[in-house]
């Protein structure tokens, strides 16, 4: 199989600084790979790098030509005097028909707040439509960058098993950024840790493990991951290989 995108020994600098060094890494059809790593670690930057947003400085990056992207932002500031519905705001600045706007609303699990105003919406829900709004480009390549900051644990939670429910549907490869491991393991396939160059990466439960992990994170995450497996297997276990 090809992978979507592939990059090897990549390079970034930013403002004469080297950002990013000697990262190789690719990703293939359908997997869902979690990028954790300290603050200023180089997460967005990658990210960026492959969305084509700043060119490498070193090594090379190779994106399957004409690979759809779809990129949910961290977090969108909504001027609230600004009176825009979630149709209509899906219809920026490319208009969508109502069914191709039901459809993504629907994936995203907020077919119910179609008409409402942006303005009024809750974090939570806020970033389910930015969710959807990624999805109107059909995407094979699905790019979340801390697409859960401000939301609670259990709302965390939620929007990324949504995730891994798109996925399952749709069939698009996802990449994210996530400072919460503990979360995001249940629905990631692979997990790669970054502080500048990859320091460890794998299966979540072997990275949650790993001293380059723990000497970044510490271990105090480890009751809560031991919790959360727990109440995984019991939820779900169903649709997702567990983590034993
Ligand atoms: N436009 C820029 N010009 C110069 N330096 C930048 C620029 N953007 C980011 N940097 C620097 O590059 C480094 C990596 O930043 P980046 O935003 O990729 O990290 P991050 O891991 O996403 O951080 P966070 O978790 O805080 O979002 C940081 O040291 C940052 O200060």
């Amino acid at each position: 199989m090809t992978p979507l995108f592939k990059a090897e020994a990549l390079s970034v600098k930013l403002d004469g600084q080297t950002v990013l060094a000697q990262v190789t890494l690719a990703i293939m059809p359908g997997e869902i790979v979690t990028i954790v790593g300290p603050n200023g670690s180089g997460k967005s930057t990658l990210l960026r790098a492959i969305i084509g947003a700043v060119p490498p400085a070193g090594g090379t990056l190779t994106v399957r030509p004409g690979l759809r992207i779809g990129y949910v932002p961290q977090k969108l500031h909504v001027d609230s005097t600004l009176p825009v519905t979630v149709l209509r705001f899906l219809s920026l600045p490319k208009r969508v028909s109502r069914s191709e706007a039901a459809h993504v609303l629907e994936l995203a699990g907020a077919q119910n707040i179609a008409s409402k105003q942006l303005s009024e919406l809750s974090g939570g829900q806020l970033q389910r439509v930015l969710l959807a709004r990624a999805l109107l480009a059909k995407p094979e390549l699905l790019i979340l960058d801390e697409a859960t900051q401000g939301l609670d644990q259990p709302g965390s939670a939620a929007f990324y098993q949504l995730v891994g429910d798109i996925r399952d549907d749709i069939g698009c490869a996802v990449l994210m950024v996530s400072h919460e491991l503990h979360v995001v393991m249940a629905s990631s396939d692979r997990v790669i840790c970054l502080n500048g160059h990859i320091c460890c990466e794998g299966h979540p439960a072997h990275v949650a493990s790993a001293p380059e992990y723990r000497a970044l994170f510490g271990s105090g995450t480890g009751g809560a991951l031991a919790l959360y497996r727990h109440d995984h297997d019991h939820e779900h276990s169903h649709k997702h290989e567990h983590v034993e």
